[in-house]
């Protein structure tokens, strides 16, 4: 058993943000969550991690309610990489790499053998190795991400939560980190908004839309040109790859209007 959500609801003032999510991955799957901006996908992954309760279902993880658990009991369990991880604090990358471990410690340390083997693992599959004494503020975009996601793999989850792991990574990068996080046996969740990494890398395919899933499946079962032409409002081609074994999109470049055309390019800003 994983992670399960059940009937999740959850608003902020009047606004629903996620109004009804069901969702029960298989142990060790690569889930993709797919959908436009502000479609939830954040909110979701956020409450799948336990670092926010819902308003209204429950998250269980191995069938037991999340809320009734520990943060330290979930830490052992769960790592999420978010959007915006960052910090003023003057630290090495080694540092923020050895954070991962903490859940594993107790009052008095853990071992610290087994802590620095987990970090130098996890450097070294992030490609971060040669950083580790590295200052973090020194760091390009690309690098603190690799390493917050260093951090999560040194953390040893069972459940992995990305939330757009791939910003700012070159496409070598992408690739590695991907095929990296899919080939680990645990349950990964990553928000996505390239439809075919998504298609590359996950199992299964979950496409939010206004807070609610609108669908589940295989990639090849969810990403179709009715799909980006309704949930995205975007014309594309959907082929299958080389090896025809994932879809790809390829994107129709859209019409400017002519009103807008005509418009020069101080007043279009
Ligand atoms: N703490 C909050 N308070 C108020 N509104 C929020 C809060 N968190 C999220 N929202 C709103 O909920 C909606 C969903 O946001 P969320 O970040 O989950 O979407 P997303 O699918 O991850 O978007 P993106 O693709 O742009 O990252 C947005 O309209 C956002 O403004």
């Amino acid at each position: 058993m994983t992670i399960r959500a059940n009937g999740i609801h959850w608003s902020r003032g009047s606004q629903s943000i996620l109004g009804g999510v069901d969702f029960d991955p298989k142990p060790g799957e690569t889930v993709g969550l797919i959908g436009p901006n502000g479609s939830g996908k954040s909110s979701l992954l956020r409450i799948l991690a336990g670092i926010v309760a819902p308003d209204e279902g429950t998250v269980t993880l191995d069938g037991s309610a999340m809320k009734s658990m520990r943060r330290r009991q979930i830490a052992r369990r769960i790592a999420m990489v978010d959007q915006h991880s960052d910090t003023d604090v003057d630290i090495s990358v080694q540092g923020v790499v050895s954070l991962g471990r903490i859940p594993h410690q107790g009052m008095f340390g853990g071992d610290s053998a087994v802590d620095a083997r987990a970090v130098a693992r996890a450097l070294e599959q992030t490609g971060m190795t040669s950083k580790s004494h590295r200052m973090w503020h020194t760091l390009s975009g690309g690098e603190r991400q690799r390493v917050q996601i260093a951090r999560a793999l040194a953390q040893e989850p069972t459940e992995l939560l990305l939330d757009e792991p791939t910003n700012h990574l070159d496409i070598q990068h992408q690739l590695d980190i991907l095929a990296l996080v899919s080939d680990l046996p645990l349950t990964s969740f990553i928000a996505l908004h390239d439809l075919n990494l998504a298609a590359m890398f996950c199992g299964r395919i979950v496409v939010l839309r206004e807070g609610t899933i609108v669908a589940v499946g295989t990639p090849a079962e969810v990403i179709t040109k009715e799909l980006v032409q309704d949930v995205y409002n975007v014309q594309a081609d959907v082929g299958l790859d080389d090896t025809g074994t994932y879809p790809q999109v390829t994107y129709r470049r859209r019409r400017v209007p002519p009103s807008v055309a005509r418009m020069s390019a101080s007043e279009r800003t």
